[in-house]
């Protein structure tokens, strides 16, 4: 059988023998609903989004408390769109993975419409327009990563494509800020009805950064006359337009080919995955950990879906900002970016094999409990203690989530800011704390620009997994030579000592010199990285 409506609706006993759970809700029903009043549209159309943001609509579709799906929209990699979503009638084959081995396989139906959010597919922006100017829309949330925000490169100035959206106004805009910038002015021009904006990506302050790149766009246009100040006034007005903050959390790893081999012995065709132009692995299914966690900032101007009741917390500002800085600077995702850099550096492909090996287990465990926790501010909703320890002793060994150092590598340059800056900046904030005093943390850092040499432990050429950044980071480091430390005339100062990248110039703090000093140690040969890890570890 195949993932498709027609299937769902008339072969209902063989999804039923190959344990897979069918939406429960009339989808033709759902879909004509949406079709007519949209109240959510998601950018970002990726394996997070069909993993467990769309999950949450389905049960609420499920349960009747919601009689409208999502629009999944992509502004960067429309293979997507037609691969993934078109072929496959916008449903997804959800698999959890659970600790005991055991596959949780349902199918998501929530998304109805996926839409290209490109200039030149006049159908898909036209249709977009007119969701945006529906005053039923509720909410637009986004998983577009930490680049899809950003609008300046290494050195702070204007990525060219913004350079050219903000001269040709909001018509024809390319990039996803200067899209969602133009599809709000039709709102405004239309309706001037409320929204909300919801970033659900792993950045700190998710929300005030999607607010700040749309409204640099927006002035820009205002600059040029394409705007009027009562637009922006909207925008800034959060009794029209708001942007809650969010924290995200469920580890959902790359297609795994073991789940793709169960799924056709299941006797459920055409499973496999696709590494898509833009570099997006995805496939018609998603593999996830079971694990999962939803805050978000309550602040909805035109309502929103009970999400509540599919186990999503909704509360103020300063606890979803207590829980991310607990989840994405502390307890989780520097610990899985120190695995990423060291694991592809030592030849790992798997987290779970990762944590097995004493070094690295005691790397997450310092850079967790020593130099992290000491930051924390308990959010109350989640007891930070209980959740660290659920990540180190139970979801990063589980060995039956497929998650591999690569996947975690890609766009470091972006996220080493948040995860690692964050904790730097409170050490320097704390009248008790000395940012010079971290170790683990600084390890981290330099096992970052080692990976960046692209040479792995044994001494051979490694891939690197893909960062917007990547070509001037290895420009730079291009005269280090792997084995010859004195090599090193001081090429990572500019790259350490820019607050784009670690969100703080480390010399300003005392770590500038720790870590090349540490990176020295890390070059020094064969075998150097596992050596410096037992000298700083065992
Ligand atoms: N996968 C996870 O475990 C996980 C967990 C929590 C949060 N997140 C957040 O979600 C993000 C996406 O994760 P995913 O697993 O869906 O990744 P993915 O690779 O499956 O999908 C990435 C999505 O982002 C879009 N995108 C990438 N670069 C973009 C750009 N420059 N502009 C606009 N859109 C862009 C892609 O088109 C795609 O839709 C992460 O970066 C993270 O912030 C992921
Ligand atoms: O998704 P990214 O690229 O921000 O980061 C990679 C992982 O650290 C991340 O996806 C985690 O799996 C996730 O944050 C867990 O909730």
């Amino acid at each position: 059988m195949k993932l498709s409506i027609e299937s769902i609706k008339n072969e209902k006993d063989s999804w039923k023998l190959a344990d897979v759970t069918l939406p429960t809700f009339d989808l033709e029903t759902v879909i004509s609903n949406t079709k007519a009043n949209p109240t959510w549209v998601h950018f970002g159309a990726g394996n997070i989004f069909r993993g467990f943001i769309a999950r949450l609509q389905h049960d609420l579709l499920c349960s009747g408390k919601a009689n409208t799906g999502i629009v999944a929209v992509d502004t960067f990699d429309y293979d997507i769109i037609d691969k993934i979503y078109k072929d496959y009638d916008n449903l997804t084959l959800l698999v959890l993975m659970k600790a005991d081995g055991t596959l949780e396989k349902s199918i998501v139906a929530s998304v109805t419409e996926s839409l290209k959010g490109d200039s030149k597919d006049a159908s898909s922006m036209n249709r977009l327009k007119e969701i945006f100017c529906n005053p039923e829309l509720q909410m637009v949330s986004f998983t577009i990563t930490e680049k899809g925000y950003a609008l300046t490169n290494i050195d702070g100035n204007y990525l060219p494509v913004v350079h050219e959206d903000i001269a040709n106004g909001p018509k024809n805009a390319k990039h996803a800020m200067s899209i969602v910038a133009s599809l709000l002015y039709e709102r405004y021009q239309s309706t001037k009805a409320p929204i909300a904006l919801v970033s659900m990506d792993n950045c700190s302050h998710n929300g005030d950064k999607l607010k700040s790149s749309i409204i640099t766009i927006s002035k820009e246009w205002q600059n040029k006359g394409f705007v009027d100040q009562d637009f922006i006034a909207y925008l800034e007005d959060d009794s029209k337009v708001s942007f809650p903050w969010s924290m995200i959390d469920k580890i959902t790893p790359r297609p795994s080919e073991f789940v793709q081999k169960h799924l056709e012995e299941c006797g459920i065709e055409d499973m496999a995955p696709v590494l898509t132009s833009k570099n997006t692995f995805i496939a018609p299914f998603v593999n996830a950990e079971v694990t999962q966690y939803l805050v978000i900032e309550d602040k909805f101007p035109n309502g929103r879906p009970p999400l509540e009741l599919a186990g999503v917390y909704f509360t103020d500002r300063d606890t979803v900002n207590n829980t991310e800085r607990m989840k994405v600077t502390t307890c989780l995702n520097p610990l899985h970016t120190a695995l990423a850099v060291y694991g592809c550096l030592l030849g790992y492909t798997s987290i779970a094999s990762e944590m097995k090996d004493p070094q690295l287990k005691s790397l997450v465990e310092k850079i967790g409990y020593n130099e992290g926790m000491a930051v924390v501010v308990d959010p109350k909703i989640i007891n930070p203690m209980d959740f660290i320890n659920e990540v180190i002793n139970e979801r990063l060994p589980n060995p039956f989530i497929p998650d591999a150092p690569q996947r975690i590598a890609t766009d470091t340059s972006q996220k080493i800011a948040i995860r690692f800056g964050e904790t730097i900046k409170s050490y320097a904030e704390r009248e008790d704390l000395n940012p010079a005093d971290l170790t683990y943390i600084p390890l981290a850092l330099a096992g970052w620009c080692r990976y960046l040499m692209a040479i792995d432990d044994e001494g051979n050429p490694m891939e690197l997994s893909s960062d917007p950044m990547l070509p001037e980071l290895t420009a730079a480091l291009k005269s280090v030579e792997f084995g010859n430390p004195s090599s090193y005339k001081g090429q990572l100062k500019s790259i350490l000592s820019n607050p784009v990248l670690f969100g703080i110039n480390l010399y300003e703090v005392g770590l500038g010199d720790k870590v090349e000093n540490l990176f020295l140690e890390l070059i020094s040969g064969k075998g150097a990285v596992r050596k410096t890890l037992m000298k700083y570890l065992d």
